[in-house]
């Protein structure tokens, strides 16, 4: 419990500076994570190799690609979607200036799943720094050495109080839903939705949930149809 407490109060604690606020630091940031992608693509490919076999042309276009995609939109976009917008006055506001102000959250947890065990937490992650937030990464645990190289390099290039990993998987992540936070990002399946909604509640934490658990599979014949029908 410590633990998660002092990491997600560290997180807290370099949120409250006001750094990771600007909007050059922020698009400082999505530049080192690109970087970071860049330079370490062939770890990230093996590490998907490792964990689920994925093909390199699979992998490339959608974990890399994908992820290098997200943060060319994010970095154009940024400045006109962080922009206040003007709104309508009325009567009662013709005197002020009206407009819509975007505020960053506080902190916020990305829970990924398996499946696309680098994208899923690489595109939230984006999303929340862009949006000037400090975030907590937990990475699945089935794809372990993806979780393993997601904890290993986002420290190496990304401001490392304001964005941490925690890796583990049930016990580690029950113990960090204990925790206050500002927005939880959450995918995976629908049991263990219920259960970060139902955790996010007591805080009352909004969330956006990336719930499935109807994906259509192909079982070839030299498949072990043991394993493959025992989920
Ligand atoms: N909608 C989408 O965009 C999207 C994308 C990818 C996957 N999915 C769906 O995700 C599902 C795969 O998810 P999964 O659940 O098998 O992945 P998973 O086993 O990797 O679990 C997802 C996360 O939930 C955590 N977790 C597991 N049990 C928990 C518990 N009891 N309490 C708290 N945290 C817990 C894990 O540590 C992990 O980080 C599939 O059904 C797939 O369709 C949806
Ligand atoms: C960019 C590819 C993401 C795919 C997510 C699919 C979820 O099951």
């Amino acid at each position: 419990m410590e633990k998660m407490q002092q990491i997600v109060g560290r997180a807290r604690a370099a949120f409250r500076s006001g750094r990771s606020r600007p909007l050059e630091f922020r698009i400082q940031q999505l530049k080192a994570l690109e970087r970071m992608v860049q330079e370490k693509e062939k770890e990230i490919l093996a590490a998907l190799k490792a964990d689920l076999n994925k093909s390199g042309p699979n992998a490339y276009s959608h974990e890399i690609l994908g992820v290098l995609g997200e943060l060319a939109l994010t970095m154009e976009k940024l400045p006109s979607w962080a922009a206040p917008q003007p709104v309508k006055k009325n009567l009662l506001t013709m005197r002020d200036e009206a407009y819509i102000g975007y505020e960053p959250l506080g902190v916020v947890l990305v829970i990924g799943a398996w499946n696309y065990p680098f994208v899923l937490v690489m595109q939230p992650l984006i999303g929340a720094i862009a949006a000037g937030n400090a975030v907590v990464v937990k990475p699945s645990e089935v794809s372990e050495n993806t979780a393993r190289l997601v904890a290993e390099l986002l420290p190496q290039y990304l401001d490392k109080d304001l964005y941490a990993v925690v890796t583990g998987g049930v016990p580690e992540t029950t113990e960090l839903l204990t925790q206050r936070f500002d927005h939880i990002l959450y995918t995976g399946n629908t049991a263990v939705g219920k259960i970060v909604m139902a955790a996010a509640a007591k805080h009352l934490t909004p969330v956006t949930l990336e719930l499935g658990g109807k994906s259509p599979c192909y079982i070839d014949k030299d498949c072990d149809l043991a394993v493959a029908c025992s989920g």
